[in-house]
């Protein structure tokens, strides 16, 4: 596998951008979390002049073959069908990212289905149409996780191209809530039922089948010892990809946008690789799925915002993206006590 060589952040101006904010012209630690963001993005860049530029959002998409066993209140098919609805500008994470100028890109990481579409904002990244369902074998091979971490790297050096240094990470895969509640349940070493939830909303007879289901997989296939054979296993190539793609990020400084629950649940695998990606990641809202709870705790981390949504798609990454140009905006913009002539 490729090493992933993520750089600790720059610790040397850490004093300077404290010190910056502190002289702001507000009390001290008053812009609260908007002040540990500013300081995340200084670090980051090594600059007490941030900028963000180019941001984009990668929506991985791919099908799953356990969406055939009754797991999601929703059809296989939505996956391709809600692919040309993000072509056509018609889903939530479009409206999204037209109104904050984010740029998107829909990448086939694995749907099962053959686009012949040159659209500009579609990537083709396929690595099968679907995986294997894990209640009757892994549903992929090592290969094809490194296929896909390859696929992610890739996307990360387009947008690089592009001049990109924040990306927010989303997805679309029916049944993929399956996939990442089996991916917490292992990396974060809680109950499978702990860490399953509605998805897109079946009913409580629905949860407790899906729990159930989940459960076999773990009883035939569970016992794993590293998150790349979790990955392997339980993972989908949209979640594999995204991992890739964090990974690819971190190593190129960029701010990674991290989105709900399938998006934590592939930077639970990217950050069980490297932790280090842990320092470029902004978790940007708090999932109404069960499990995220369990995802952030485990990182220990807080997220920003706290919509009630449970979507996906990366919608939560483009609605905090705003708060994340506040921060660099206070930080690069506003006048110091000294500046202003104010008393301290
Ligand atoms: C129309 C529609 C649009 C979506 N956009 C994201 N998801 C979200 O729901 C799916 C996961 O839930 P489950 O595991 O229950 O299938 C993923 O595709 C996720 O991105 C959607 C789901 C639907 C139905
Ligand atoms: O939090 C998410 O990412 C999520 C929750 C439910 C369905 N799809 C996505």
């Amino acid at each position: 596998m490729k090493s992933y060589s993520i750089q600790p952040l720059n610790e040397n101006v850490r004093r300077e951008l404290q010190q910056k904010i502190d002289y702001k012209t507000k009390p001290i630690g008053a812009l609260g979390k908007l002040e540990e963001l500013a300081l995340q993005v200084g670090l980051i860049q090594g600059t007490e002049t941030p900028e963000l530029r180019h941001p984009h959002v990668l929506v991985f998409a791919a099908d799953h073959g356990i969406a055939n066993s009754g797991v999601s209140a929703y059809p296989q098919e939505v996956t391709w069908q809600m692919v040309q609805n993000f072509l056509n500008g018609g889903a939530a994470i479009n409206v999204f990212c037209n109104q904050h100028q984010i740029q998107l890109y829909v990448i086939d990481a694995g749907v099962n289905y053959t686009f012949n579409n040159y659209h500009s904002r579609f990537i083709n990244a396929k690595i099968g149409y679907g995986t294997q369902n894990f209640l009757e074998q892994p549903a992929m091979t090592l290969a094809q996780v490194y296929q896909c971490l390859q696929k992610g790297n890739e996307v990360i050096e387009l947008i690089s191209k592009q001049g990109c240094n924040i990306v927010g990470f989303g997805e679309m895969g029916i049944g993929n809530t399956s996939s990442a509640s089996l991916i917490t349940s292992l990396i974060c070493e809680r109950p499978i039922a702990e860490c399953t939830g509605k998805g897109t909303g079946i009913d409580e007879a629905g949860l407790i089948r899906k729990i159930a289901i989940l459960e076999k997989a773990l009883n035939q296939l569970g016992k794993l010892s590293n998150s790349l054979d979790i990955l392997a296993t339980f993972g989908g190539f949209e979640i594999a990809q995204m991992a890739g793609a964090m990974l690819a990020a971190a190593e190129k400084k960029m701010i990674l946008l991290i989105d709900g629950f399938i998006s934590t649940a592939a930077f639970l695998i990217a950050h069980s690789i490297n932790p280090l990606v842990k320092e470029y990641a902004v978790f940007c809202h708090q999932s109404e799925e069960m499990g995220h709870q369990i995802q952030l705790d485990y990182l220990q981390v807080e997220p920003l915002l706290h919509l009630h949504l449970r979507l996906g798609e990366g919608t939560g990454t483009a609605l905090a993206y705003p708060l994340v140009q506040s921060a660099v905006g206070f930080f690069t913009e506003m006048a110091s006590f000294e500046s202003a002539g104010v008393s301290k």
